[in-house]
């Protein structure tokens, strides 16, 4: 495995030949699979579904579909029933393969009884979290308050996270012994205390955590060309105030990297994200996704080529502004109580993580000209038990699944893959999802919106009544005034966008539509094939002088609309 997470395909000495489908009389082509400096070239129909493509690439190469990533031309390939023909790839063209590493590790677990077992635990999570996972599924493997966790003779606190044990490892294998605590016991003896040790091995080595030594490099005083590290706010309007909870957010970041603590490049994502940990080491509090580390921007550390013509991966929207629209997508995201106030409700109705852009140094990042500061958005980072994409949506609660419909449709949302939804439980044990990557919301066309969950049983079922008060609390206008506020002017296309889509939104829960129905406008049913929404602005377009104004193309596009969605 590199270091960027992405494994290398060994050049091939012979060409990677994948047959063509028997008597079939199409001609194939070749194309160029590219990952992590390798090339193989690998021959496919046109008529080749892209599900198809990934599915021999993960047979020939054992990387599972759901994790390839393919991009041609600037594009992803990322609906699986188009053809290769339909993204119009052709011979000789270069398909990049960005894979997905998982975040599992393997652990493997002995107990001084002699039992011995092995699963699976997500690297962010901590020892604590693996002591209560052994003492609920394997039982009486643990007794969690009578037990110890060691890996190669160290004793390990609960808050020590798996993913920086593994670090040490060589066989990609964590191995843990199981161990009954030591206890000191107090008991009186007529005027005298006896102290006793209760522990099975009392020569164990204990090592000295040097970590817990306090670093102190005085940030305040030193000037900032001294320093190893900065991260500031990016404040345009002195006036647009930050929650609270967006402060904290940059505090206990700086905090982490003032302890030291090194950004921890995430293994899944096209772009560069970064896991920063708080002052103690102990978790992530947030992720920084840097402007110059976007998919085709020039720092991108997964290989994938520049963009020719500034487009980002998904039509509509542009390199360098995936962090404007993430904080977009959290200012956009209003609580249910009404706006966000900023010391009180910082929860948006559709639960987009507090999100801020923020300007950083650090070494950690992807720096191939040298250390430099970047600009990026800085999110809190959500505790989760993985995303929609690791199980299957019937056990979602309908409110769930129907906040993030809201947000998609408003936003138009060009990737809402369900890897994008993190899955949490609440208090009451039921699932919550937290959205999550906003980095493409907000494109001036639609052509790209894609929504995974519109194929859930969820998106059938009709908004509730609170929703529905949600929806028409929105404002297209007050939201462009917002981002404005903050400092984002928006685009004219990509206010027309919010418009637009704000507009379906409303009309369709007027009429009583679900989010299936509403969403199924804003989708193409396929890659050639235009969507409803796409139809209504280009008879809008053609309906109105090119010199008309905006007032004058939305009333046009709510009265095509109107006729479309019917009474
Ligand atoms: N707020 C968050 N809380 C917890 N984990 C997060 C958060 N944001 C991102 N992640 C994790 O980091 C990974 C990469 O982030 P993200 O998907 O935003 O990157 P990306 O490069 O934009 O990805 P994509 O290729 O899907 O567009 C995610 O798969 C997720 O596991």
């Amino acid at each position: 495995m590199s270091s960027s997470g992405v494994l290398a395909i060994n050049p091939l000495s012979d060409t990677l030949i994948l047959p063509p489908r028997p008597l079939c009389s199409e001609d194939p082509i070749v194309v160029h699979l590219a990952m992590s400096g390798s090339v193989v070239p690998i021959r496919v129909l046109g008529s080749d579904s892209i599900q198809s493509v990934k599915l021999r690439i993960q047979s020939y190469k054992g990387f599972v579909v759901k994790n390839q990533k393919l991009v041609c031309g600037g594009r992803e390939l990322a609906r699986p029933d188009s053809s290769v023909k339909d993204y119009g790839v052709s011979d000789g063209n270069v398909i990049h393969l960005v894979v997905k590493l998982s975040d599992l590790q393997t652990i493997n677990v002995k107990t001084c009884s002699g039992k011995e077992f092995t699963f699976h635990v997500d690297r962010n999570r901590n020892v604590g979290f693996v002591k209560k996972q052994l003492a609920k599924k394997k039982k009486g493997l643990i007794d969690i308050n009578e037990e110890d966790i060691m890996c190669e003779g160290e004793q390990l606190e609960d808050e020590r996270l798996i993913h920086d044990i593994s670090k040490h490892n060589n066989d990609g294998v964590i191995h843990l012994f199981v161990k009954k605590v030591a206890k000191i016991r107090v008991t009186p003896r007529e005027k005298n205390f006896e102290l006793a040790i209760d522990a099975p091995q009392v020569n164990d080595s204990r090592k000295f955590d040097s970590s817990n030594i306090q670093h102190k490099n005085g940030a305040d005083i030193v000037p900032r060309e001294n320093r190893e590290f900065w991260l500031d706010p990016v404040i345009v309007n002195p006036k647009a105030e930050l929650p609270c909870v967006v402060f904290d957010l940059v505090n206990s970041t700086y905090q982490g990297l003032e302890k030291g603590n090194y950004p921890k490049r995430s293994s899944e994502g096209t772009g560069g994200a970064y896991f920063m940990m708080n002052g103690s080491g102990t978790k992530y509090i947030s992720v920084f996704k840097p402007i110059d580390e976007e998919p085709m921007a020039v720092n991108n550390p997964r290989g994938l080529p520049l963009s020719v013509n500034g487009e980002g991966l998904k039509k509509g929207t542009t390199v360098g502004e995936g962090a404007l629209r993430e904080v977009a997508a959290y200012l956009l995201d209003h609580p249910k109580s009404g706006r966000r106030s900023f010391s009180g409700e910082h929860k948006g109705f559709s639960g987009v993580p507090p999100t801020l852009l923020a300007r950083c140094m650090h070494a950690g990042f992807n720096h191939p000209d040298g250390v430099k500061e970047k600009i990026g958005s800085l999110q809190m980072f959500m505790e989760n038990s993985g995303s929609c994409e690791d199980m299957g949506p019937g056990a979602f609660p309908v409110e769930e699944v129907h906040k993030i419909s809201v947000l998609d449709i408003r936003m138009a949302n060009a990737d809402r893959h369900a890897g994008n939804i993190l899955v949490t439980k609440g208090e009451d044990g039921q699932f919550v999802l937290i959205p999550i990557d906003h980095g493409y919301c907000l494109p001036h066309s639609f052509e790209d919106c894609t929504f995974d969950w519109l194929y859930w049983p969820q998106a059938r079922k009709p908004f509730s009544s609170e929703t529905i008060d949600y929806i028409k609390s929105l404002d297209a206008e007050e939201d462009i005034a917002l981002l404005n506020f903050y400092g984002w002017n928006l685009p004219l296309e990509c206010a027309q966008t919010l418009r637009i889509s704000t507009m379906l939104l409303k009309k369709g829960v007027e009429r009583g539509l679900t989010p299936f129905a509403i969403g199924s406008i804003m989708c193409r049913e396929n890659l050639n094939k235009k969507s409803v929404i796409e139809e209504i602005v280009e008879e809008a377009d053609d309906c109105v002088l090119p010199e008309s104004s905006e007032a004058a193309f939305m009333e046009t596009v709510s009265e095509i609309m109107d006729r479309r969605l019917g009474v």
